[in-house]
């Protein structure tokens, strides 16, 4: 699991935060990433003492740590609702609640989830705060797309980069079979139109900004929680 730049405890206390909100007979998301992981084990000893709800993951990997926390699972198709998301993110925007995900490649599945549940919960450190999104943003791509999708980047502004993946040879593959494009725009100015554009590229499977969709984000700091509600 990648690491950024937020400390543990941070981390921590900001998901413990997320996870006073979850109650009895909740389907929860759960999200990826090592903030989100501290939600996941935390449910899971919840579960452990009694605590009934079902879990429906956004990865591969947070599937494989919910099993191993003890969290009844679902997936999408075995729900109707989901009553809270808790997810991390690369970078929160303060100035409106616009996130940059996808930092570990799980931004399709992770925003499915987070923009169906009724409340989405966002867990942070400060070093993800910025007044407005600046992040490279990843886009999932089909891998036939991938030269004619970096080209429509580059046509909008953007620096397209193929992850790499790190202990194998080639690029990173998605949990759906695809690859991954980190585009750096710069400064954003306009996260939704940017939104838009990417989401009208042919190819394009999903990208990781989150508009309006984040209700809840809390930020673990040295000695405690911001709750800031958007
Ligand atoms: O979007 C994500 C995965 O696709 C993660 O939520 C995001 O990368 C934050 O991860 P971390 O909590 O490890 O910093």
């Amino acid at each position: 699991m990648k690491t950024t730049g937020g400390t543990d405890e941070q981390k921590r206390r900001a998901a413990l935060a997320a996870v006073e909100s979850v109650e009895d007979g909740m389907v929860v998301g759960l999200g990826t990433g090592s903030t989100t992981a501290f939600a996941i084990r935390k449910l899971g000893d919840l579960v452990g003492s009694g605590l009934d709800i079902r879990g429906v993951p956004t990865s591969f990997a947070a599937r494989e740590l919910a099993r191993e926390a003890g969290i009844p699972l679902a997936s999408l198709d075995e729900i109707s609702a989901i009553d809270l998301a808790i997810d991390g993110a690369d970078q929160v925007a303060t100035s409106d609640g616009a996130l940059v995900k996808g930092g570990g490649a799980a931004h399709a599945r992770e925003k499915i989830v987070d923009a169906f549940a009724d409340e989405f919960h966002v867990v942070a450190d400060p070093s993800k705060l910025a007044e407005t999104l600046s992040h490279s943003i990843p886009v999932e791509v089909l891998p036939t797309a991938r030269t004619t999708v970096s080209a429509a980047v580059s046509d909008l502004g953007g620096d397209p980069v193929l992850r790499r993946a790190e202990r194998k040879d080639g690029p990173v593959v998605t949990d759906n079979g695809n690859l991954v494009l980190d585009c750096d725009f710069g400064e954003i100015s306009d996260s939704e139109s940017l939104a838009t554009a990417l989401s009208a590229i042919p190819g394009v499977v999903e990208h990781g900004i989150f508009v309006g969709l984040a209700d809840v984000v809390y930020v673990g700091t040295a000695d405690g929680v911001d709750v800031v509600e958007f």
